[in-house]
């Protein structure tokens, strides 16, 4: 699903009206029409007061039309109209006439901290002061008026963005902006609801399709996409009947330290889990009665060294190294580390200490092969690229890193953002269950295990996202969230695979009959 820009939004709008020639109050008419029948269908006619709260462009347009809707339907419903400025927008003025045409009581004009209403308890709050086309700070009274509906701790519902988020770039004051019990946002979700510093505002998302230029919303490329099913189920490469282990690969695993082996047992069933055809670990030899015992299915080559590993001479058999897991950052292991950067063609995926060990050295990042996969936590990440302003600067530093090597960076998170070049790929999947350890050592095996099928990279590295997400997912309806332990995530990523062609609504028990590919 693409995330489109504030500018876009504002571009299909107009190819809405020329193509369908229709107006942009028409076009008001029918975002407030689908966020009123949102609301509708949920109060069903109970009788809360609603407070709605409108700014003077055509967020707060749309926010008198739906006020008007209500009150047609004989809601309850108490307007205000935040006066932040004289300069009115057109279709703003065109709904506030038929606001007093419709309504005895005409909105209350806001002008300062004095204005402010009493917010009932139960009220019922539309937030549609602010929305893409804030570009600047709020006024100090306007803040306070934010302030002051987030401490009514009332139910609020914001119109297409909560006020006081931007859409295209950091927002500059986190104390100015709603806090939304839900967001009714037109045509797409926006890039802020994703991101971790602004997330917490735009909670429950729901996208009202206001039926924007359907050629416009097709041809127009987006910087950000949301990675939904959909998506992902055009990845899904189906498998030949008559193909043979040699068909998806060999995966080699390079990693482990005395007491960290486990990283590697995890990375390695994920990677086979995801239909790597074969495995192989190169470990410290005291991991290596560990591994052949944990993992049967992976062959193990233990290097001389008992603890760290020093030499990574390995041969170049593989599809794809994944190199890092429980690696530690001996002094000795650098050097050998280096050594491996400086002869190596093989495609890599770089996690965890392997990470570690290129921030320490900056020069080796020059040493990546093209289309390699760097796989940093925001701590792993921060090493390798600095410290950010905020979660916009993140991106931009981390579209440098990402052009600079030429390869694909998972920044894991709440939502994983995958980077490749300036182009986003944000993850839909996943829970508070999987900040548990080994997490990340799963996903590392999982995009591995893709790359050595012949899935290309970047393709592995969103389809890898997503699924170590809905396996959380599915994992978590299991364990709960507390419970949740990375084992999980390898034991329940079939269950991920098969879910990808599962129609959502179909019970368990006949789910089997709607699915049109499994693994
Ligand atoms: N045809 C259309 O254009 C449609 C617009 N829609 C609504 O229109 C919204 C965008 O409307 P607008 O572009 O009028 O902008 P907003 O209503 O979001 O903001 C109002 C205006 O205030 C000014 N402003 C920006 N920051 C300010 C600040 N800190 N203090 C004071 N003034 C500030 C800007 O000039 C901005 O245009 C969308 O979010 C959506 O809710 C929907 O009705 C769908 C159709
Ligand atoms: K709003």
């Amino acid at each position: 699903m693409k995330l489109f820009s504030a500018k876009q939004l504002k571009e299909a709008d107009q190819a809405t009206e020329k193509n369908e020639g229709i107006t942009s109050i028409d076009l008001m008419e029918r975002a407030a029409g689908q966020a009123f029948e949102w609301i509708d269908a949920q109060l069903k006619g109970q009788q809360v007061p609603i407070y709605i709260f409108c700014g003077i462009g055509n967020n707060g347009g749309d926010g008198l039309a739906l006020g008007r809707l209500l009150l047609n339907k004989k809601y309850d419903v108490h307007s205000f109209v935040v006066n932040y400025s004289e300069n009115r927008s057109k279709c703003f003025l065109i709904n506030y006439d038929r606001y007093k045409n419709t309504s005895k009581e005409w909105p209350k004009l806001l002008k300062s901290v004095d204005d402010f209403p009493d917010i009932p308890a139960n009220a019922l709050v539309v937030d549609a002061i602010f929305g893409i086309g804030l570009n600047r700070p709020l006024d100090q009274w306007v803040k306070q008026l934010v302030i002051h509906i987030n401490q009514s701790k009332t139910f609020t519902i914001a119109i297409d963005v909560p006020s006081g988020m931007f859409v295209d770039s950091a927002t500059p004051d986190l104390e100015a902006v709603i806090e939304a019990s839900v967001t009714l946002t037109f045509q797409a979700p926006k890039l802020p609801f994703f991101l971790p510093e602004t997330a917490r505002f735009s909670n429950s998302i729901q996208v009202l399709n206001i039926g924007l230029d359907g050629n416009y919303l097709a041809e127009t490329p987006t910087k950000a996409k949301l990675i939904t099913k959909p998506d992902v189920q055009k990845m899904y490469q189906p498998r030949d009947k008559f193909s043979h282990k040699g068909t998806f690969g060999h995966a080699l695993i390079v990693g482990g330290s005395y007491g960290k082996m486990g990283a590697v047992t995890l990375a390695v069933k994920a990677c086979l889990r995801a239909g790597a055809g074969k495995t192989t670990t190169y470990i410290p030899e005291s991991g290596y009665t560990i591994l052949q015992t944990a993992v049967p299915e992976a062959m193990v080559i233990a290097a001389q060294e008992s603890k760290h590993l020093v030499d990574f001479s390995v041969s170049n058999e593989y599809e794809a190294i994944a190199i890092g897991v429980g690696l530690g950052t001996d002094v000795k292991t650098m050097k050998g580390f280096k050594k491996f950067l400086e002869t190596n063609k093989t495609q890599l995926v770089l996690d965890a200490d392997a990470l570690n060990l290129l921030a320490q050295d900056k020069e080796l990042l020059k040493l990546l092969p093209k289309n390699c996969v760097l796989t940093p936590h925001p701590g792993e990440l921060e090493r390798l690229v600095g410290k950010w302003k905020n979660d916009f600067d993140k991106l931009k530093k981390t579209v440098s890193l990402s052009k600079s090597i030429d390869g694909v960076v998972v920044i894991k998170g709440a939502y994983t953002i995958t980077v490749y070049h300036d182009q986003y790929y944000i993850n839909s999947t996943g829970n508070p269950g999987m900040a548990t350890a080994g997490s990340g050592d799963v996903l590392t095996g999982i995009i591995t295990g893709l790359i050595v099928q012949g899935y290309d990279v970047l393709t592995a590295a969103v389809f890898g996202v997503y699924l170590h997400g809905s396996t959380g997912d599915l994992a978590a309806q299991q364990t709960g969230y507390n419970s949740l332990i990375a084992g999980d995530l390898i034991d329940f990523l079939g269950d991920g695979f098969i879910h990808l062609f599962r129609s959502d609504n179909v019970p368990q028990e006949t789910a089997g009959n709607n699915r049109k590919n499994s693994n």
